[in-house]
């Protein structure tokens, strides 16, 4: 057994995330790969085997009730795990008063570029009359639109609304249900779902007479484990609840 102070416990390591994560806390020195969970698996492993940092990367079903064990065990918890809605985060909160120590990272985005994207997006939607978001992802992809995509327009739209920025202008009265995309608090998001493709976002701004397009591409599941790391580096540091990896992050602005 190594020293490295950051034990971790991978949660989802058999899925498309969590086997990138698995290699990557392998690779890292100051950290050691003590459980990989796959479906099914126990979650007293995770104790058992002394960890003391927890990656979830399962699926939206399971990660409330894996986050609360790593909570109520003391155990630091970087999540990228899509669903985190309002009610989960605010339940979060609740078991966090509990715990004061422990820290939790919710990204819905490990990838420097899109955290990058969606602060950009978020600084730019105030100052055009026009604002929707195309999201496109690989088709086994299970939810839609991508939790990216939500936080993004969560993000644009309270920049919107500090600005007293009118909603987009949008004189649709017929349409086959489903044309303008789903509505997150008033910003239209458009989900693709198209073989050949990783995680890719577009978020298109318009007024008159011209168009921002803020595009971020990830072509390959490497772009997230820095982000992975790097919460993992600091999320027992930062006691808590961190919402979206910009909060580790100095962007300037
Ligand atoms: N934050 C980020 O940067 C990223 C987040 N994601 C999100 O991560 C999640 C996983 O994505 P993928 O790896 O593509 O999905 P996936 O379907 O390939 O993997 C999920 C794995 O979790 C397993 N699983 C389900 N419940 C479990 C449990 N209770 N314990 C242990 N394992 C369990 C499944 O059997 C599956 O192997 C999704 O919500 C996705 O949207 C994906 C890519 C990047
Ligand atoms: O399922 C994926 O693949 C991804 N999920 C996250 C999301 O829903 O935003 C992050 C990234 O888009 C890839």
């Amino acid at each position: 057994m190594s020293n490295a102070e950051i034990r971790v416990a991978v949660l989802g390591a058999g899925g498309r995330m969590g086997s990138e994560a698995v290699k990557a806390v392998q690779a890292a020195e100051d950290m050691e790969l003590v459980a990989a969970l796959r479906r099914g698996d126990s979650l007293d492993r995770i104790t058992e085997a002394g960890a003391t940092h927890v990656v979830d990367l399962t699926v939206p079903d399971s990660t409330e009730e894996n986050v609360r064990f790593a909570v109520q065990h003391g155990l630091h918890a970087v999540v990228g795990t899509t669903g985190w809605d309002g009610e989960r985060l605010q339940r979060l909160e609740q078991e966090l008063a509990q715990q004061p120590e422990v820290g939790v990272l919710i990204a819905p985005n490990f990838a420097l570029g899109s955290v990058l994207a969606s602060a950009f997006a978020a600084t730019a939607a105030r100052y055009f009359e026009s604002a929707e978001i195309v999201e496109l992802h690989h088709p086994n992809k299970v939810d839609a639109p991508s939790g990216t995509a939500v936080r993004t327009a969560e993000l644009m739209a309270a920049s919107r609304r500090e600005h007293g920025v009118a909603p987009s202008p949008d004189a649709t009265e017929k349409q086959i249900e489903g044309a303008r995309g789903a509505v997150v608090e008033d910003i239209h998001v458009h989900a693709v779902r198209l073989r050949g493709l990783v995680a890719h976002q577009e978020v298109l701004l318009g007024s008159a007479g011209e168009q921002l397009t803020i595009r971020h591409d990830s072509f390959d599941r490497a772009s997230f484990m820095p982000g992975v790391l790097l919460g993992l580096r600091t999320v027992g540091s930062r006691p808590g609840l961190t919402h979206g990896l910009d909060g580790y992050l100095d962007l300037g602005f």
